[in-house]
């Protein structure tokens, strides 16, 4: 942990405390930690470094609040979601700008997370009265059998730094909506975003208890909140080895999970390919964020017939990437990572490409152009191969490796050749190889001709190590039901 230190409360920056029972207050542990800027390196909060106790006291107020949340009717409890989405569109500039400074984000792309969190509420809201339970045949005649969907009881939502603020919305609307209630566990890399909404909704009404929110460590905050027997659900989102933890943590009180980890995108590129958009969308793919998205491209095959256009365009492409002050006025494409620990990884699997036998063909090193802060130039490797770790495992920055193949045939076998398995494309103008990589690549996304975001009535899951279970749309808000059958015998 490079970019936070432990401390005592300073007085001139803002103060974020655990958020318990409908009451900010302080952490247990007595210590505060604190975020930068990752740009400019500057101490933007103290946030309370919670531990086991607080995570204690915020699953039993989950708990004591979860019978008479459930009692109400959906579109009461939808009603507070409602609400939310209202708060975050009033507040929609604060909260971007929060966002953008707090993860170097550029401000755009914050105000779209902002954004499409606001329609996330109320997207949720939607399903309060579209929630049905079904009336089944029974081989008695004189007997009803009725399949009911009920809430789970807590739940709990442990966020990443990289889409915080939706990720937070992703985790609460679907949990509240069907009555349950939830604790959420910001990343301790981007809590400030989360802590301020919560701090914009207190005049909502909200019942105490139905929304904690706990900052701390994931190796204590985070695993005391997935261990614990009153916890009915855990939603991560992050690393395949924090999942990992989770998983472990949750076995012995057999605790639904429900994780999203990461991924290895593949962008097959065919030979006739309408190449500008495919560069276009592989290009921007890469760069939002700064390459920090789990479903953007992270390896490129390339069929051989246009490998050597594709590679200057793709070059070109890369090299001409504004980087930049996530806040700077003449906006950047792309601004820091979001920690030295991340710089430091992305760096370190360039270097070990190279040994590999890859070939910088733009960028590959630290941005020394800037005085503080992470940045790492936009990149592009070529003759990279299948085995190779920067094929293999994600980079979670601004690199596109590529890889030339013969066939399609080929590029899809090596794009199943992964442990990863959330998202896919394909660049192809021919209908019947878009048909065939419908039917044949293993991933739980595939766009065509496109490359992110996903839609938030689809439903976003991961196959292989990049998770369990999915979110969004309907199959996301079943994700917090569990079924109750009744057999109801007439006499
Ligand atoms: N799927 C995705 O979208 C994301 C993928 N990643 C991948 O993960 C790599 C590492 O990033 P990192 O920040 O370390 O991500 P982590 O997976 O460590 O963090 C994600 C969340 O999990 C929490 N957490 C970590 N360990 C545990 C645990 N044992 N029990 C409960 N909660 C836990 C973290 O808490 P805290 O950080 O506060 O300790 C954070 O809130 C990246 O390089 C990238 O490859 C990262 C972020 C998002
Ligand atoms: O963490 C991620 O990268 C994903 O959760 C991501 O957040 C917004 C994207 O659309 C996601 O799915």
């Amino acid at each position: 942990m490079t970019n936070q230190t432990q401390s005592s409360v300073a007085e001139d920056v803002k103060v974020y405390k655990q958020f318990i029972n409908g009451e900010f207050v302080d952490t247990n542990s007595g210590s505060y930690y604190d975020v930068i800027n990752p740009c400019t390196e500057e101490v933007l909060s103290q946030v309370a470094n919670g531990d086991a106790e607080d995570a204690r006291l915020a699953l039993e107020a989950a708990r004591n609040s979860q019978d008479a949340w459930a009692k109400l009717a959906a579109c009461e409890r939808a009603g507070y979601l409602k609400e939310m989405a209202r708060i975050t569109r009033e507040n929609r500039v604060e909260l971007a700008t929060i966002l953008a400074k707090e993860q170097a984000k550029i401000l755009p792309l914050a105000q779209v997370e902002i954004d499409v969190t606001a329609e996330y509420f109320d997207y949720n809201a939607g399903w309060a009265r579209r929630v049905e339970g079904e009336i089944i045949q029974s081989d008695n005649p004189k007997e009803n059998i009725y399949l009911y969907k009920m809430p789970i009881g807590v739940t709990v939502g442990i966020c990443p730094w990289n889409f915080p603020f939706f990720v937070m919305a992703r985790k609460v609307a679907p949990a509240l909506v069907t009555g349950n209630t939830s604790v959420i566990k910001p990343s301790s890399f981007a809590p400030n975003t989360i802590m301020r909404f919560v701090e914009l909704i207190q005049g909502i009404g909200l019942p105490k208890g139905v929304l904690n929110v706990i900052c701390g460590w994931g190796s204590d905050c985070g695993h005391a909140l997935a261990s614990s027997p009153i916890t009915g659900l855990v939603s991560l989102t992050g690393s395949v080895e924090a999942g990992e933890k989770v998983m472990a943590a949750c076995a012995p009180n057999i605790t639904k999970v429900n994780l999203e980890l990461g991924g290895k995108a593949p962008a097959i590129v065919c030979e006739d390919a309408d190449l500008e958009l495919a560069v276009t969308a592989i290009v921007n793919s890469r760069v939002i964020y700064s390459g920090q998205v789990c479903n953007c491209a992270e390896r490129v095959y390339v069929h051989e017939d246009v490998y050597e256009q594709f590679m200057e365009m793709l070059v070109k492409r890369m090299s001409e990437v504004k980087v930049g002050d996530a806040l700077a006025e003449d906006t950047p494409d792309m601004s820091s990572q979001i920690s030295l620990q991340q710089l430091e990884k992305i760096e370190a699997m360039v270097a070990r490409a190279v040994e590999e036998g890859c070939e910088v063909l733009t960028g590959g090193a630290r941005d020394d152009r800037f005085e503080t802060g992470f940045f790492f130039q936009p990149t592009v490797l070529a003759n990279c191969r299948q085995e190779m770790e920067v094929i293999q495992k994600e980079v979670f920055g601004p690199v596109l490796p590529v890889v030339k193949v013969k066939d399609f045939d080929e590029a899809i076998a090596l794009a199943n050749d992964s442990e990863y398995g959330l998202t896919s494309s394909v660049y192809t103008q021919d209908a019947n190889k878009a048909m065939k990589a419908v039917n044949e690549i293993k991933f739980g996304e595939t766009y065509i001709n496109r490359h992110n975001f996903e839609a938030i009535q689809g439903f976003h899951a991961g196959w292989r190590k990049s998770g369990i279970g999915g979110a969004d749309g309907k199959h996301g808000m079943e994700e917090y039901l569990q079924t109750r059958m009744i057999y109801w015998e007439r006499h």
